[in-house]
């Protein structure tokens, strides 16, 4: 573990929120820690990589735990940190409702016990473009005959398709049984394998991996004779920070499971 700006020799400040960044030498987490330099009430106080021991956290002085790891690391990550007493904002893809359930339940277990309940919360998007673009595609998915997606990203990303446009898509798919809308035409009978991409709950999620890429998304919604298309281009990944340090902010006061940045939002 190495301290948030070198080895410390004054103990943290108690009034500011410790925040301690798992994967901070990765993309994400790179950008977190400057993030969280710059921010007047919070104060970066250890930075972890793959060899680091997330339960030494109990005694760095840290409240929050960020995750920006890899999708096979951050379910052991996130109990580790509920054990330590932290609460976590984690950004990493991968989860499933198995995954999360588990998370619910280890949060019920410890918060049972607990004054002021631990926090979690997870987000498969931290830009406000892609959470609107979420959000907006949710409201829209109802009116129209045919909704696909398609991902755009640098080519360095491990997973595909990504969290956002599984999430999308599964909002999409939801919102379509809810207004009790059948599958989407498709008369496709032969094809390529992989030619009309993954199906996430009925809805066609394709995924594009080209450099100069960074994370982007498009949803075409399509009926006769007109279609809307909802776009989300994070450019740089400063677009990510003000989510997480929101996300920061609010976990603290936010005890239990968290699923999606809009819940912090006030988007009606
Ligand atoms: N929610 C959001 O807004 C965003 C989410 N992401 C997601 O965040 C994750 C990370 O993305 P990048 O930073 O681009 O990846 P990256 O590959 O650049 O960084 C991952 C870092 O995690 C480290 N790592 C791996 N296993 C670890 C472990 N067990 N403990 C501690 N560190 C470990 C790696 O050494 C590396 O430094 C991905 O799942 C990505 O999809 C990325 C951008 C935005
Ligand atoms: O790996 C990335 O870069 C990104 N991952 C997240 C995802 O899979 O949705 C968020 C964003 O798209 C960038």
């Amino acid at each position: 573990m190495t301290p948030g700006a070198g080895p410390r020799t004054t103990l943290p400040d108690v009034t500011k929120l410790g925040v301690a960044v798992i994967g901070a030498a990765g993309r994400m987490g790179r950008a977190v820690c400057e993030a969280v330099d710059g921010a007047a009430d919070l104060e970066l106080v250890a930075r972890l990589g793959e060899d680091d021991d997330v339960a030494a956290l109990r005694a760095s002085g840290a409240s929050v735990g960020v995750d920006f790891t890899v999708p096979s690391a951050t379910e052991a990550n996130v109990h580790a940190l509920i054990d330590a007493g932290l609460h976590a904002v984690v950004g990493t893809t991968g989860w499933t409702d198995e995954s999360l359930g588990r998370v619910r339940e280890h949060l019920d277990r410890v918060n049972a016990g607990r004054e002021q309940g631990l926090g979690v919360l997870i987000a498969p998007n931290f830009a406000l473009s892609a959470v609107l673009a979420m959000r907006f595609a949710q409201q829209a998915a109802r009116f129209f005959e045919s909704a696909e997606v398609v991902e755009l990203h640098h080519p360095d990303k491990v997973d595909a398709p990504s969290g956002t446009a599984l999430t999308t898509a599964r909002h999409i798919a939801a919102a379509r049984a809810e207004a009790g809308l059948g599958p989407v035409p498709d008369a496709t009978e032969k094809q390529v394998d992989g030619a009309r991409g993954a199906v996430v709950d009925g809805v066609h999620v394709h995924a594009v991996r080209l450099r100069g890429l960074v994370a982007h998304e498009e949803i075409l919604l399509g009926n006769p004779g007109e279609q809307l298309t909802i776009r989300t281009d994070s450019f740089e990944r400063s677009s990510f920070m003000p989510g997480v340090l929101l996300a920061v902010r609010a976990v603290v006061s936010r005890p239990g499971l968290t699923f999606g940045l809009d819940q912090v939002l006030d988007l009606g």
